[in-house]
């Protein structure tokens, strides 16, 4: 599916020539388990290509903002927008199938099918929105080679490092290329090194290919690796 950039462009008002559209845009988002309050207003929006991290202390609302920006949460009032359509107003089948196509997602542990090999996970997300097995292989391989995995390809995720499984985890959220990848404490099971190296990953492959990322993080150095960042603090967005 190709983004409809210009229906984009006209609904999220954006300035002008040379500024690339806001791919998924948030605003007014109100957020609550039972009677507690999480997010209080937030508005928030990546353009095309663009990386941006998501910070603050543990409980700020970190995760709910992501999934409520990927619309595996329904927000209590306030829009999100993918492509410049709503998001939250659309039927969960058709959220589920934008998020298939549109979005990568990269979670700290991975989450990868364990009894499928490393390029088996990566060329899910394509086999699963009808991609023929042959070209998913070749595309599947050659974003592991890209993440620099390719020789454990055939191996189990019970088989590899766990940052060989991040890597993987990543090139699968790459694969097909989607408009934005949603990463959530992506390198927290990693140590420090490591999560280096697959934050350079993901950020180099994601640029490559103008994949906006999100970041949800509360590691500085960690937020360092993306364009900008949106701090949270009592369900609000403060100066980072
Ligand atoms: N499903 C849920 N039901 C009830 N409360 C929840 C649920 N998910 C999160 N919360 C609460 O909402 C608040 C925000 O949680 P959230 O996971 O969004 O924060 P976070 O900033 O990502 O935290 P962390 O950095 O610890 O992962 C926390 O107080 C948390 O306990």
């Amino acid at each position: 599916m190709t983004a409809p950039t210009r229906r984009a462009d006209r609904r999220t008002g954006t300035t002008g020539p040379g500024t690339p559209p806001a791919i998924l845009r948030a605003s007014g988002l109100h957020h609550s388990y039972g009677a507690t309050p999480v997010l209080r207003g937030i508005d928030f929006q990546v353009r095309e290509g663009e990386t941006v991290s998501i910070m603050g202390q543990s409980g700020s609302g970190k995760s709910t903002l992501l999934h409520l920006l990927a619309g595996l949460l329904l927000p209590e009032s306030g829009a999100v927008y993918l492509d410049g359509v709503r998001l939250d107003q659309l039927p969960e089948r058709r959220r589920a199938e934008l998020r298939l196509r549109r979005m990568g997602f990269v979670f700290q542990f991975g989450d990868l099918v364990p009894e499928l090999s490393l390029v088996e996970n990566v060329e899910l997300p394509l086999r699963v929105t009808g991609h023929r097995r042959r070209p998913s292989r070749r595309r599947a391989m050659e974003m592991l080679d890209r993440l620099g995995v390719a020789g454990v390809a055939q191996q189990r995720v019970s088989e590899v490092s766990g940052g060989q499984a991040q890597r993987a985890a990543v090139a699968r959220a790459l694969v097909h290329e989607p408009a934005v990848v949603l990463a959530d404490e992506p390198t927290g099971s990693l140590d420090t090194t490591t999560g280096e190296l697959v934050l350079e990953a993901l950020m180099s492959a994601a640029q490559e290919q103008n994949s906006a990322v999100v970041l949800v993080t509360h590691e500085l150095s960690v937020a360092a690796w993306s364009q900008r960042t949106v701090m949270l603090r009592d369900g609000r967005e403060v100066q980072a």
